[in-house]
């Protein structure tokens, strides 16, 4: 079948939606010091509103597709590289992973960010399968398509003492010069109070959480501390979960041990993807590795800071059986 070519006013639609709608959408200054607007339940960044308009409208799930979901600082940049070198490990002899030159962002478009208009998002049918895709959308914002089809997504998600220390550190470091520097306590006030990038974050992993017990097929929910303890428990439930479980022999071979190795923070951070290259929205790749460790957030939070995000989890998410390590436990986290 021929495709129609869009009219450039039919391209620009959305442009036009997505202003008129962001004039009228709820503001307030994020922890980051940047302007964020209640879109759909959550508070978001200006330039992923109409990234999100788009993959709405515009993206069409195939059913091989696989996505990988997060609130920012949960895992995301991880997550893209196991699951890339998981899916692709065939195509290619691990150290010649594209994922080395590219970074995990090159190979993993964010679908918010890395596509501006229709036609972009037309031009997906063509790539290779399975795609696989990265996106901070909340569960119910996803497209009917994606949902409705074969589509497999994996949630990656974070206890949310170390998510708000990374989110407010990353958030200094990519500050605009018009934006204004807000204060740990300030920042911390604003998260508890669900604004932040995505937040509230407790919707956010309810979202995915829920989907995962009522679709455990269709969604894996991950948690980034159980990652850290056994990396290659993990790896294998990924690679069962995505359809490309590892052989008995390479299991022998000790491949699972290998990618862990390859996608570890001590390696990543050595890539020259990452060391020279750029992330989404030209953020230096660099800024999406800091430490890459369990518990970091303790060393900047009082007690009472850490009680008031143990009172709000129990509040938020003790009916639904999500819980986290916290506190002490966070302490002697890997
Ligand atoms: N390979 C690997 N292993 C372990 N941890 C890793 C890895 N890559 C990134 N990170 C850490 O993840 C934090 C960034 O989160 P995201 O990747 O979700 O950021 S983003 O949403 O894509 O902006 C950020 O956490 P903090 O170090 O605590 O700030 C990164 O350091």
């Amino acid at each position: 079948m021929e495709r129609r070519e869009i009219t450039e006013k039919e391209a620009e639609q959305i442009d036009v939606e997505s202003q008129e709608l962001v004039q009228n959408l709820p503001t307030e200054i994020g922890m980051g010091g940047n302007i964020l607007y209640q879109y759909q339940g959550f508070w978001c960044p200006k330039v992923s509103i109409k990234g999100m308009m788009l993959f709405q409208h515009h993206f069409k799930a195939q059913k091989t597709d696989i996505i990988l979901a997060s609130i920012p600082k949960s895992g995301t940049t991880w997550l893209k590289a196991l699951a890339y070198t998981v899916v692709n490990r065939s195509h290619y002899s691990l150290e010649e992973s594209p994922l080395f030159t590219n970074g995990p962002h090159g190979v993993v478009p964010f679908l918010e960010f890395d596509f501006s208009s229709k036609n972009q998002f037309q031009e997906l049918d063509k790539l290779a399968k399975p795609r696989i895709f990265g996106t901070h959308s909340p569960y119910l914002a996803l497209p009917r398509s994606v949902k409705e089809s074969a589509t497999k997504i994996v949630y990656v998600c974070r206890n949310p003492l170390d998510m708000f220390i990374s989110y407010w550190k990353f958030s200094g470091n990519i500050r605009k010069e018009n934006e204004k520097h807000v204060s740990l306590e300030d920042a911390f006030d604003k998260f508890c109070q669900g604004v932040h990038g995505y937040g509230p974050f407790w919707d956010h992993l309810l979202g995915y959480w829920k989907a995962s017990i009522e679709t455990p097929d269709k969604v894996l929910f991950l948690k980034y501390e159980d990652m850290k303890k056994n990396n290659v428990f993990h790896i294998k439930k990924l690679a069962d979960f995505l359809g490309f479980p590892f052989s008995v022999d390479e299991e022998k071979q000790g491949l699972i041990e290998e990618i862990s190795k390859l996608c570890s923070f001590e390696s990543m951070e050595n890539y020259e993807a990452t060391k020279s290259g750029t992330g989404p929205l030209g953020i230096p790749a660099s800024a999406f590795l800091r430490k890459g460790k369990v518990g970091d957030s303790l060393n900047y939070l009082t007690p009472s800071m850490v009680g008031r995000v143990e009172n709000l989890i129990q509040e938020k998410l003790q009916v639904s059986g999500l819980s986290f390590c916290m506190s002490d436990k966070l302490q002697n986290g890997a």
